[in-house]
C-alpha cells in the first residue's frame, strides 16, 4: 500500500508540532522539510520524534556532500531516513548508506534537479538506498506548464522503489498510487490547508478506498 508522508515546510519547531500534532493520526512518515531543519536546526529531528515516536521521521537534508557525516548526525538525533541528493557523487550516496546501516535506518535518494531522472534512478537502486524521491521541488513546480505527470511516468518506467513529491493534491493522489509509488508526499496540500488534519485524512483516504 502506498504510504503517506507529510513535508513539513515550516520555519519553526513550535509550528512543525502544531501541525504534525494534528495530521500525525492520517500520516505515515513526518518529514521535516530541508528549509525547517536549517531554521530550527537538528533538534527540530529530536523533538519531532519524541512527540512521535511511532511515526517514521523523515530528515530532507538534500545532502550534497559529506554523506556519511550529515546522514550520522541526523539518524543520531533521531531520524529513521534522511535524503541524499541523487544528483550528489556516488560516494557521497554510500556514505549515507554507511550511516544508515551503522543505525539501522533507511536512506533515501532525492532526484531533485536531475535531468535524467530514470537512468539515474536505476544507478542510485544498486547503491542500498531504500527508495529514490522523483520530485519537482517548489521552484520546479512554479515554471509554468508543470505537471506531475512526468514524475509518474519516469516512476513507471525506471522500474525500482520510488516516492513522489511535487505538488501532490488530492486530484492527484490516486495517480500516484495507481503509478506504483512506494510513497505518496504532501506538503503544501496539508500545511496550506484551512484544516490540515480534514486535507491529510482526505488524502489518506483516497489512497486506501
Ligand atoms: O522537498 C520539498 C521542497 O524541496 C521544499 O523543501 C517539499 O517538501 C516537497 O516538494 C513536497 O512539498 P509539496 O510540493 O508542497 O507537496
Amino acid at each position: 500500500m502506498t504510504k503517506l508522508q507529510v513535508a513539513v515546510d515550516l520555519l519553526t519547531t513550535a509550528d512543525a508540532l502544531a501541525l504534525t500534532n494534528k495530521v500525525a493520526p492520517y500520516v505515515d512518515i513526518i518529514e521535516l522539510g530541508t528549509p525547517l531543519i536549517k531554521s530550527a536546526g537538528l533538534s527540530a529531528i529530536s523533538a519531532i520524534k519524541a512527540a512521535h515516536p511511532d511515526k517514521e521521521v523523515f530528515a530532507d537534508l538534500k545532502t550534497a556532500d559529506a554523506g556519511f557525516l550529515e546522514a550520522d548526525l541526523a539518524f543520531s538525533a533521531g531520524a529513521d531516513l534522511v535524503t541524499v541528493l541523487g544528483a550528489a557523487g556516488d560516494a557521497t550516496i554510500k556514505g549515507a548508506v554507511e550511516a544508515g546501516q551503522k543505525h539501522g535506518k533507511k536512506v533515501v535518494a532525492d532526484l531533485i534537479g536531475v535531468e535524467n531522472r530514470v537512468e539515474r534512478a536505476r544507478e542510485i537502486a544498486k547503491l542500498g538506498v531504500a527508495f529514490v524521491e522523483i520530485h519537482a521541488g517548489l521552484d520546479e513546480q512554479a515554471q509554468p506548464g508543470y505537471s506531475i505527470q512526468t514524475l509518474l511516468d519516469d516512476g513507471k518506467i525506471a522500474g525500482v522503489p520510488f516516492s513522489v513529491a511535487g505538488g501532490v493534491k488530492i486530484d492527484t493522489i490516486k495517480a500516484v498510487r495507481d503509478a506504483g509509488a512506494d510513497v505518496a508526499v504532501a506538503g503544501g496540500a496539508i500545511y496550506s490547508a484551512a484544516d490540515p488534519a480534514a486535507a491529510a485524512k482526505a488524502l489518506k483516504d483516497a489512497l486506501t478506498k
